[in-house]
């Protein structure tokens, strides 16, 4: 049953056409027995999403036609930015004055930037080929032309949400407007042959570049979102970090303290700090947290040994102990194995310790699907520079490897956000400060000083 203030996914105006909304209310159906949910909707665009004050009008819906974003909810004076892939779960929260009118006016002014961007692109474009050939120069700005109109009623299309129409001309424009590309074909055929030059006969000659040059005006239209797409994977990192630091701190002390986990895991970019904090609680608790010493056929770094830091084997054994079924989890990461094993883990809660796991990603899910009673923390950074900073300073990576953590890095902060898999963040921008945090969070273990 969804709550009131979640964020979901809905049927829109048009075929197959799916928008999002946040749940309003939730009520009875026409029937009884059916439930219906109250949608506001929001609008994709730009890979943000903005909340729709034109009409404030929403739209019912059963609720088997909608679909929960992650099931995350917004709490009240929070607005939300999501990724433009429009994936599921990628939602980030910040601050926000919903109510006005600030979102509209941002998304206004975003229209209106992307279609300046066009004209200023299309009159760059005529130009140049009218260097090249006058003729061709205007069959490129007779193509932008209709691309033009193809991106305004893109727009209005994804302005006219859901049930609430437009006047009925504007509505089967915007719905047809797949046939603009033929409209601009057409339109040049008839301009060919109004301008007195015999069509057949030049159809070899120059008929197909004429028509690659408005095709290639017309897709003119989506360069203006090729722009902004290439800055995205910057500001969505971003987005994430900041939502990260903006994200709901829930408080263990909360939860029972009575059952606690088996397994503390603590996942994050490399370099953002793991391995401290796991270092830090094992020196300050050494009587509740235990560490599952993990396998890798790595070679030692300075200052690691074997059966302390890690299980250095050989990538044959490795691969034996795969076969053997031996790991909980195991995973090639900068074409490296690294492994947890069952024995290691189960060693440290037969100690009646709780133990403490860094993974990446692959190990997180694992262990998800394993039967473990684990809680997940995501340690996150400030910020890239800041995570790169550290991998230099720590010394222990090549140039390449640290490109590669960093690429990596990119990949599993977006996965932290999108999956919903963590139950807690701490934001490690000073580690003192995040290891009270993380302390906070594990309070109810430490101070029962009992475990299992
Ligand atoms: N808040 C912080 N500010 C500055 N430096 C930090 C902070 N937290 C950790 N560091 C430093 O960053 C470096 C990387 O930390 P650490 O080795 O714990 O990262 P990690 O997440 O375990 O990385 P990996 O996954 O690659 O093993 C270390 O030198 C550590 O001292």
């Amino acid at each position: 049953m969804p709550l009131e203030g979640q964020v979901c996914q809905c049927p829109g105006k048009w075929k197959n056409e799916l928008l999002f909304g946040v749940i309003e209310k939730v009520g009875v159906g026409r029937l009884p027995e059916e439930q219906s949910v109250d949608v506001r909707y929001l609008k994709p665009w730009q890979g943000r999403l903005f909340e729709i004050d034109q009409s404030r009008k929403r739209a019912w819906f059963k609720m088997s036609e909608i679909k929960l974003v992650n099931s995350r909810r917004l709490p009240e004076g929070v607005y939300f930015v999501e990724d433009e892939t429009n994936s599921l779960g990628n939602v980030s929260l910040e601050n926000s004055t919903a109510t006005d009118g600030k979102h509209m006016k941002e998304y206004n002014s975003l229209k209106r930037n992307w279609l300046h961007q066009l004209v200023v692109l299309d009159m760059l474009g005529f130009s140049l080929l009218s260097l090249v050939s006058v003729r061709l120069a205007l069959d490129f700005i007779l193509g932008s032309t209709f691309g033009f109109v193809y991106l305004r009623l893109l727009m209005d299309s994804v302005d006219n949400l859901g049930k609430h129409s437009y006047n009925f001309l504007h509505s089967t424009l915007a719905s047809t407007r797949i046939l603009i590309p033929f409209a601009a074909i057409g339109t040049q055929i008839i301009l060919t042959r109004s301008s007195n030059i015999e069509f057949t006969e030049n159809m070899s000659s120059f008929t197909i570049w004429n028509l690659i040059a408005t095709m290639t005006g017309f897709s003119s239209y989506r360069l203006p979102v090729l722009f902004s797409t290439s800055g995205m994977l910057f500001s969505s990192v971003q987005n994430v970090t900041k939502s990260i630091q903006t994200s709901e701190k829930r408080d263990l002390s909360t939860e029972s303290a009575e059952r606690p986990p088996s397994c503390i895991v603590l996942a994050g970019p490399s370099g953002v700090g793991k391995s401290t904090f796991i270092r830090k609680l094992l020196h300050d608790y050494p009587d509740i947290f235990g560490f599952s010493i993990s396998h890798t056929t790595r070679l030692p770094r300075e200052n690691e040994e074997d059966g302390i830091s890690y299980y250095f084997i050989s990538k044959e054994r490795f691969l034996e102990d795969i076969a053997n079924g031996k790991f909980i989890e195991y995973a090639q990461v900068h074409g490296n194995f690294y492994g947890t094993s069952f024995d290691s883990v189960k060693n440290v809660i037969d100690n009646k310790k709780i133990c403490l796991l860094d993974l990446d990603i692959q190990g997180v899910k694992a262990v998800k699907k394993s039967l473990l009673r684990a809680t997940f923390i995501w340690i996150a950074a400030p910020s890239m520079e800041a995570l790169e900073s550290r991998l230099r300073k720590r010394k222990s990576e090549s140039e390449e490897s640290i490109q590669r953590r960093l690429c990596t890095a990119k990949e599993e902060i977006l996965f932290a956000l999108r999956s919903g898999i963590f139950d807690y963040t701490v934001m490690n921008d000073d580690i003192d400060r995040a290891y009270e945090d993380l302390k906070s969070l594990l309070r109810p273990y430490i101070s029962s000083g009992m475990n299992f």
